[in-house]
């Protein structure tokens, strides 16, 4: 509870020196906060008393002050939020010394008795009429306070600086681990050898599919498998078999438009999703694949290497799930594969026809 009600106070609360529990005759102002005994003297006789039981508050931030507050006994915490320490005011010093220089100044921390403590309360009015009357006193006072005042508002800056550039620094770390999250997620997504999209690729692919779809289209799948590819590894080497695997890759990225989803599904087996408007468009799709792929040579000793693919696939009823289009894409690729290989066999994939998968 505040006995005594009284004006407010000023900026220069920040400012406030350190409680060192100062006694005011112990000391001829050799702190800048620190009164000296013909000042407390002064003060007192112009200020009113006021005393405040331990949490009391004094002011708060953001209220209108005309007064300045000097402590005569206990201890009063300024509190100045935005992280900045609290500052403990005792007995002999003085805060919110602005409002009593220029009148009417919004506090910019709340002033709250830290123990029960007496105070004088000096007025604008009252600080007015003593310059006319102790004008030397005062302007020692005054000179005293706003080299004080100045030094407090550079430290203020410089935390605020170092606090600045620390939160560079942490913004700095969060943008790295940002990039690296993205950088990883990519990399599990994308297989190793031929840079495609991997199995994780194409069901996130299929998750986001909703959102992908190209108005007008519907989707086609084709499953591409080398033929012989175990033989390959074996005559001519497992080199030569990954240059193999990614010459494919490349084939497939080359017949891939930009909402296509041309992945390696893991070993010599590779899928494709297109997004197409006719079953033509898909069947020209296979046949541009197999057709480069056909045309690749790879060197095998003496002998070149020509190189094979069967592919299965349809277009892709959308009620149906990736598990029913694959399966479908897998016996149809597998019919190929029956009769020999190097062959495509791309079909509708019809809920209602000879597909296993949809029965
Ligand atoms: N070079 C290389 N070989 C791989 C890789 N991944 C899997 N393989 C090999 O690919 C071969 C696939 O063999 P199979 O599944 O029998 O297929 P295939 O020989 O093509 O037989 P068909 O499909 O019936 O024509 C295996 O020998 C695997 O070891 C790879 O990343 N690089």
């Amino acid at each position: 509870m505040v006995i005594v009600s009284s004006a407010p106070s000023s900026v220069s609360e920040a400012n406030a020196a350190p409680a060192a529990a100062r006694h005011p005759s112990a000391s001829n102002a050799t702190h800048p906060r620190q009164l000296s005994t013909a000042e407390i003297e002064l003060f007192a006789r112009v200020g009113a008393r006021r005393e405040a039981l331990a949490d009391d508050l004094i002011f708060h931030r953001g209220e209108q002050g005309r007064s300045m507050f000097i402590v005569q006994a206990g201890q009063v915490r300024l509190q100045f939020g935005d992280s900045v320490v609290d500052k403990l005011i005792g007995p002999g010093e003085f805060f919110g010394e602005l409002a009593l220089f220029i009148g009417n100044h919004a506090r910019v921390a709340n002033a709250i008795a830290a123990q029960p403590t007496t105070l004088w309360v000096v007025s604008h009015d009252a600080f007015s009429d003593l310059l006319d009357s102790e004008p030397r006193l005062l302007a020692r006072f005054m000179q005293r306070s706003f080299s004080y005042l100045v030094a407090s508002e550079q430290q203020l800056i410089a935390n605020l600086r170092r606090r600045n550039e620390d939160l560079m620094v942490t913004l700095d770390s969060l943008r790295q681990a940002q990039t690296q999250l993205t950088t990883a997620q990519r990399l599990v997504q994308t297989d190793e050898l031929t840079g495609l999209c991997n199995r994780r690729g194409l069901y996130l692919y299929l998750e986001q599919l909703q959102q992908r779809r190209i108005h007008d289209t519907t989707l086609g799948l084709l499953l591409i498998d080398v033929d012989h590819f175990k033989q390959i590894n074996d005559r001519c080497g497992h080199l030569v078999g990954d240059a193999v695997l990614k010459a494919i890759a490349d084939a497939l990225r080359d017949a891939a438009a930009a909402c296509d989803m041309p992945c390696r599904l893991g070993g010599d087996e590779f899928a494709f999703l297109a997004q197409i408007t006719s079953l033509d468009e898909l069947q020209a799709r296979a046949d541009q694949i197999a057709g480069a792929i056909r045309a690749l040579r790879f060197p095998a000793g003496a002998d070149t290497l020509q190189i094979a693919v069967s592919i299965g696939g349809g277009l892709c009823p959308l009620e149906a799930t990736w598990t029913a289009w694959y399966s479908y894409a897998d016996t149809a690729l597998y019919a190929v594969k029956g009769e020999g290989g190097d062959g495509i066999n791309v079909k509708h994939m019809d809920a209602g026809g000879d597909s296993p998968a949809f029965c």
